[in-house]
């Protein structure tokens, strides 16, 4: 184990990429499958699913500032993770997925 920049150790590291990976996972499967009690699910069917995304996105990124002002740890680890699930259900409706995400964060390194 090794410290990074981030104070992470190179397993949470590991852990943090599995995490995503599995999430994407989930999501994926559930636009294929499209089980009835699914959200996710709910997202790719319903006609305005992406409008919803959308709105999902915007909404959180304002809660997340306002816990940001509020030095809210336990608010922003909570609508970061809300920001994080509905930015990887955009990435799918758009066709895209982690992949991409990872060779543009590596462009800038
Ligand atoms: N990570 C999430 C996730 N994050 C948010 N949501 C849903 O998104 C919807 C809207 O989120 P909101 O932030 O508005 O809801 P909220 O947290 O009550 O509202 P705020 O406190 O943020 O104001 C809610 O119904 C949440 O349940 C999620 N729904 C699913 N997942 C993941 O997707 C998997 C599959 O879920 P299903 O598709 O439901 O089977 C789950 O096991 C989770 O891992």
């Amino acid at each position: 184990m090794t410290g990074g920049p981030t104070g992470e150790s190179a397993d949470d590291a590991e852990d943090t990429a599995a995490v995503l990976d599995e999430l994407f996972a989930v999501v994926e499967d559930r636009k294929e499958t499209l089980p009835d009690e699914s959200y996710t699910a709910s997202l790719f069917t319903h006609e305005k699913g992406e409008n919803a995304v959308l709105e999902k996105l915007g909404e959180e990124t304002t809660e997340l500032l306002l816990a940001a002002k509020d030095d809210d740890r336990e608010e922003i680890a909570h609508e970061s993770a809300d920001i994080v699930y509905h930015l990887l259900v955009l990435l799918s409706m758009k066709e895209m997925d982690l992949a991409d995400l990872r060779a543009e964060l590596r462009e800038r390194r």
